[in-house]
């Protein structure tokens, strides 16, 4: 597409300006504006000729010569030689500078001619060997044509200034031909204006390659200029091809030389950025190009045939690329939800953390005022302990009760010794021939008649079993001769109820049901122990291996003893 644009440009200004030179220009403004041209152009050659050699080399050569002042001062060739020289150094082996140099004449016309001729000569060989277009030899002498010598020095001068910049200095006029005629003048032909220069910098431009195989468009391009420029001029005489299409043609070549640069050095750029993104072009044959194509690990090499007979290996690699365009948008999409899912997520459980963290703290508070609800249920509590065996030792540590059974079965008709039974005390009727008094009367805490319950004998033991679990030791025992009750009034009768479960199965049963209620608050640990005292011998009731542990000896007249931590029945 660019190729096609540059050609085209340069195709209208050769057509704009051949027809402007056929139809629009009159001959008289023509031949003004011929000879105004020609004048611009040698001004700028001598300009830049005396700029080269300097002013003292440059003294035969006035900055604005006239045509013949131009050719006189160059006929020499000595400037000529030695901006050549400057530009490309041994360029011109040796220049002739003085008459000294060369051989001696007295006449100084024959003596110019002779050094014109050398340093002439040196000079066009030395330009054909740079590939830069040149004059004829006789263009230098009166009647010549300065105008070939004025182009000669600004090619020169193009050529200078493109290597200064760095370019290929002797591209635009072919610069690294070799010399074909080595040896020979260079001479344009009469027939051919600007057509070796031009055919010169096609080849040049064909042959020329900025990157490889990129540019094989270029001839055709150069091939489209060409024939428009050959198609104007080929019918033409030289002297029917005016200065001003030389000039103009000359300004299209640097035109298009320009455009050229530019065209390949964007080439170049694009070719760079494929190669970045990971896509590069070789040209493996006419009319195919392969396309590889790198993205990330994945390596696709493609063949594109740009022929129709390829098109369905097209539609299968657009296919493929559309299928994994769809899978990458579905990844895509999943990714997103995802993300949203894991944010919903997160969101979610920062609330629920706040929720927990104001829920502990409502608990915190609750369980400070429990702690101090509890606090102040303890201090209570044990201000009601202190007070409850406050009572109990008022009660008295020590209490002494006493029962008395009634008759046993068959005995009901013997009479009794117990004469009278009152809260605290009983009287006993004895027997008149031992003493002058029959009665006699014995105090206690509590007298149980024959008709007293279990459960009213229990009743004043009850307070005691608390104090047991308040950390009291407390002693429960009864005394008495054989057969006088001990034992149904702490077990009770041989066939068991409630009503009739004597002291210590209440008591047992009361002491559990407070360890019971106060779980929560305290932790007891219940033991039983069972010894036999019997006969001042102490025997420990619960030994398995068939031997009967003995205890040290106590002088108690009791059937056998129920210890029960730091409580204790002994009857
Ligand atoms: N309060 C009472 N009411 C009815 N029966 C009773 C009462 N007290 C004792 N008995 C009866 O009297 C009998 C003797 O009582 P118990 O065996 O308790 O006497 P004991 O003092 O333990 O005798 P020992 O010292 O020989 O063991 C038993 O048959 C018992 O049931």
């Amino acid at each position: 597409m660019a190729e096609g644009m540059v050609s085209f440009s340069m195709a209208s200004v050769v057509e704009d300006v051949l027809q402007q030179h056929g139809t629009r220009v009159s001959d008289v403004d023509l031949a003004s504006r011929k000879a105004e041209e020609a004048a611009l152009r040698r001004y700028e050659a001598a300009g830049w000729l005396r700029k080269m050699v300097g002013v003292v080399g440059a003294k035969d050569l006035p900055a604005e010569p006239s045509e013949e002042e131009f050719r006189l001062g160059l006929r020499s060739g000595i400037i000529l030689c030695n901006v050549l020289n400057k530009i490309q150094p041994g360029a011109v082996p040796k220049v002739v500078e003085s008459p000294g140099d060369s051989i001696i004449v007295p006449d100084g016309a024959a003596l110019s001619a002779y050094q014109y001729f050398e340093n002439v000569r040196n000079f066009h060989v030395a330009m054909q060997g740079m590939g830069l277009p040149t004059f004829e030899a006789s263009d230098l002498e009166q009647g010549g044509k300065s105008a070939r010598i004025v182009n000669c020095v600004l090619a020169l001068k193009s050529y200078c200034e493109r290597k200064q910049v760095g370019a290929n200095g002797s591209s635009k006029f072919g610069g690294n031909l070799k010399p074909s005629n080595s040896g020979k003048y260079f001479v344009r032909k009469n027939g051919e204006p600007f057509m070796n220069s031009l055919s010169r910098s096609q080849s040049l431009n064909a042959d020329q390659n900025l990157n490889g195989d990129l540019v094989h468009d270029q001839p055709e391009m150069d091939t489209s200029l060409s024939t428009l420029v050959r198609a104007a001029l080929s019918d033409k005489k030289p002297e029917e091809v005016p200065t001003l299409v030389e000039s103009m043609l000359s300004k299209v070549m640097e035109e298009f030389e320009r455009r050229l640069a530019n065209h390949n050095e964007m080439m170049k750029t694009t070719i760079k950025d494929m190669a970045d993104s990971g896509v590069s072009l070789t040209k493996t044959a006419p009319g195919e190009v392969k396309v590889k194509v790198e993205e990330k690990n994945v390596t696709q090499v493609k063949k594109v045939e740009q022929t129709h007979g390829n098109s369905s290996h097209d539609e299968e690699l657009k296919s493929r690329l559309l299928r994994q365009r769809t899978l990458f948008d579905q990844q895509t999409r999943d990714v997103q939800e995802l993300k949203h899912c894991l944010r919903t997520t997160r969101a979610g459980m920062q609330f629920m953390q706040m929720k927990y963290h104001e829920e502990f703290c409502n608990l915190g508070k609750h369980l400070h005022g429990l702690v101090h609800a509890a606090s102040s249920y303890h201090k209570v509590l044990e201000e009601n302990r202190k007070l409850y065996n406050q009572v109990q030792d008022l009660k008295g540590s020590i209490r002494v009760y006493c029962r008395v059974r009634p008759f046993l079965p068959g005995a009901m008709h013997r009479s009794s010794t117990v004469d009278h039974i009152e809260e605290g005390s009983i009287s006993i009727v004895t027997s008149s021939k031992y003493g002058k008094e029959g009665r006699r009367s014995f105090n206690f805490n509590q007298v149980f008649g024959p008709s007293a319950t279990q459960e009213e004998v229990f009743a004043d033991t009850r307070p005691l079993i608390r104090s047991v679990l308040d950390g009291y030791n407390v002693c429960i025992f009864a005394y008495g001769q054989t057969g006088s009750g001990k034992t149904f009034t702490m077990s009770g009768p041989r066939e068991l109820t409630e009503q009739s479960q004597g002291v210590n199965y209440r008591a047992l049963s009361d002491l559990f049901f407070l360890s019971e209620q106060r779980k929560d608050t305290f932790y007891y640990e219940v033991s039983v122990q069972m010894i036999e005292i019997y006969n001042e011998q102490v025997r420990d009731l619960l030994v398995t291996d068939g031997l009967s542990r003995r205890y040290p000896s106590q002088s108690f007249n009791f059937c056998f003893c129920l210890f029960m931590h730091i409580l204790s029945f002994i009857y």
